[in-house]
Parts: C-alpha cells; structure tokens; sequence
C-alpha cells in the first residue's frame, strides 16, 4: 500500500496535556478520508502536524514519503486549509491569486478563476471584507489551484452555504479522481462525509480509536437486536456499545466472524458508526482520562 501519510507512535503535548497520543495509522494514497471525532479529539492537532504546522513530541509523521514541510518541494505538494481560513486581509482576492501563482510552481490560473467565478468572488475585493464563506472559497481556491498531491482540509465546508458546499463536494470529487489527488478532510457533518469519503478515520480523546475503508467498516459492523442479555458472552465480536430494557438488547458491534443467528441482526450507516465509536468512548473513559 502507498501510503499519503503514515504516522507511528506520533504524540503532541502542550504544556501537560497531550491533544494526540500514541497515534500510529497509515492513510493510502488516492483517497479521501474523512476525519471525525468529538471537539477537542485532537484533529487539527494530527492535520498540523502532517503539514509542518507543528513539530511532533513523541514519534513520527511521513507525508507524501517525507518529512511534512521539510522542503520547498514538499510543501508545494500538500494544499492545505485551515479552519480559520485564513487571509492577507489588506491583499485583494486576485493578490492572494497572484500569489498563488509566484509561490507554487504547479499554480493553475483556469483553475482558480474557475472556482472564483463559480464562487461569484469579486478579484478586486479586499479578503478582509470578504464575508467568512467568501473567505473560506478563496482559501479552498488558493489551496485547489496549488495543484497539490494531497489536499488536507480542516473542516473546511462549515461557513459554506448548502448549494456552494455541495458543488464543492462534486468538485473535490472530480478533481480527486481526475488528478488522481488524495485528500483529508476533517468535519463534523457526516452526511457530506459519506457523500466524498471511501476512507475515515475516527479519533477520540486524543488518539485513533478506528481507521480504515468505509466499505470494510460498514460491512464488519452490525446492529444486533434480541432479548436481554450478557453482551460479554458474544463469541466473535467486539461490543462497541449496548443498551438495555427490561427485556431488550441493543448492541452494535464489529463481528469478526458471523453472528449468532438468535439476533435479529441489521446493518449499520456511517452516522450511527461514527456516534457510536464516540458515545462508547466518552462512556468509558474516567474523568481524569477526559481532562487529560
Ligand atoms: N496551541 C495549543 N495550545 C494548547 N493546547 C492546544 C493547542 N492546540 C490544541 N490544544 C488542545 O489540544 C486538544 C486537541 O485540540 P484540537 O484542536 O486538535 O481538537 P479538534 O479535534 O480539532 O477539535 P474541534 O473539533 O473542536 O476543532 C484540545 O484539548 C485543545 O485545547
């Protein structure tokens, strides 16, 4: 497998807490992955750490085959936005395109006047009076005509409108399997995630709780549903979270090996994956363990 970006043992701390730990995972090329997890996972902190943004405390990052930001060719390689969008708030829109173009040697100006266009951004507006959706399109625009091999997103779609997010989900889309580019994009929004993403990624208090293809994972997961009983005598599986009535269970559960019969037994979709991955960890965690 190529991997994009590959991550082993990579910790952060600030000051005494630590925003990501233990956090080994490889992420294949020519994907779009979806990272998710509760404020506070640590999902900005890994999407730094693989720009360069952030130096690691305990292991390491590759990205793209090596260190993030260590040259000039690495860093024309990895389009990146962050979540505050930022701008050079006294530059106009076609500055900041203008400088696009002079720091990235792959810059493509069909490209960025496309997306301004379909974007309705005026050139001669000045980015500190854009409104933040406008500024987020000029961040999105700048990082796509860059022409990156990776394009590494932080939840980039939350100030966009709904018809603006979709065409920009279509776009990502297009681009990604035309280009062949890989992405990671980070959102709270699971729907637009299933829409663009074949791989997720899901931290939790600060470390990678399940990572893998979103067709492999929907497939090894199951709802089970059958009279009340002892979730810890299933043979084969792994109970990510249960629920009790009187006389019902409710579980959901990676099955590594088919699953009793006696269980009235259904798929599960990507939002009740994911939430249950976080209400399971929010669950067993002990309260030092949340503050850490
Ligand atoms: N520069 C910093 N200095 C100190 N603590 C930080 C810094 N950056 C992040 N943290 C802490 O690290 C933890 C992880 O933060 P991070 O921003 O990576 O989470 P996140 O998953 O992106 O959250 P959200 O979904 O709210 O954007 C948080 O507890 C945060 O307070």
């Amino acid at each position: 497998m190529t991997a994009v970006m590959r991550a082993a043992g990579l910790g952060k701390r600030f000051g005494r807490r630590w925003a990501l730990s233990e956090c080994t995972v490889d992420i294949p090329a020519g994907r779009v992955v979806g990272l998710v997890g509760p404020n506070g996972a640590g999902k900005t902190t890994l999407l730094r750490l693989a720009v360069g943004q952030l130096q690691p405390t305990t292991g390491g990052i590759e990205v793209l085959g090596g260190r993030p930001a260590a040259s000039a060719a690495q860093l024309s390689r990895v389009g990146y936005v962050a979540q505050s969008t930022p701008v050079y708030s006294r530059l106009t829109v076609e500055e900041h395109l203008m400088l696009g173009d002079r720091l990235n040697p792959r810059w493509c100006w069909k490209t960025a006047r496309a997306r301004l266009d379909s974007a309705g951004l005026d050139p001669r507006q000045r980015a500190g009076r854009l409104s933040g959706g406008q500024r987020a399109q000029l961040s999105l625009t700048l990082a796509v005509a860059k022409r990156p091999d990776l394009l590494v997103l932080d939840e980039p779609l939350s100030a966009l409108d709904p018809l603006v997010r979709r065409e920009f989900l279509q776009g990502l889309m297009e681009s990604t399997v035309d280009a062949g580019v890989s992405v990671i994009v980070s959102s709270h929004v699971i729907s637009d995630l299933e829409r663009i993403c074949d791989h997720l990624v899901i931290l939790v208090a600060s470390r990678v709780r399940l990572a893998g293809g979103i067709d492999e994972l929907l497939a090894s997961h199951r709802q089970l549903v059958g009279p009340r009983r002892d979730p810890a005598t299933l043979p084969g599986a792994e109970v990510i979270t249960e629920r009790h009535t009187e006389r019902q269970t409710t579980l959901l559960v990676r099955a590594h090996q088919p699953v009793d019969p006696a269980w009235t037994v259904s798929e599960v979709g990507l939002e009740d994956l994911v939430l249950a991955y976080m209400k399971a960890d929010a669950a067993n965690l002990s309260p030092m363990e949340m503050a850490r």
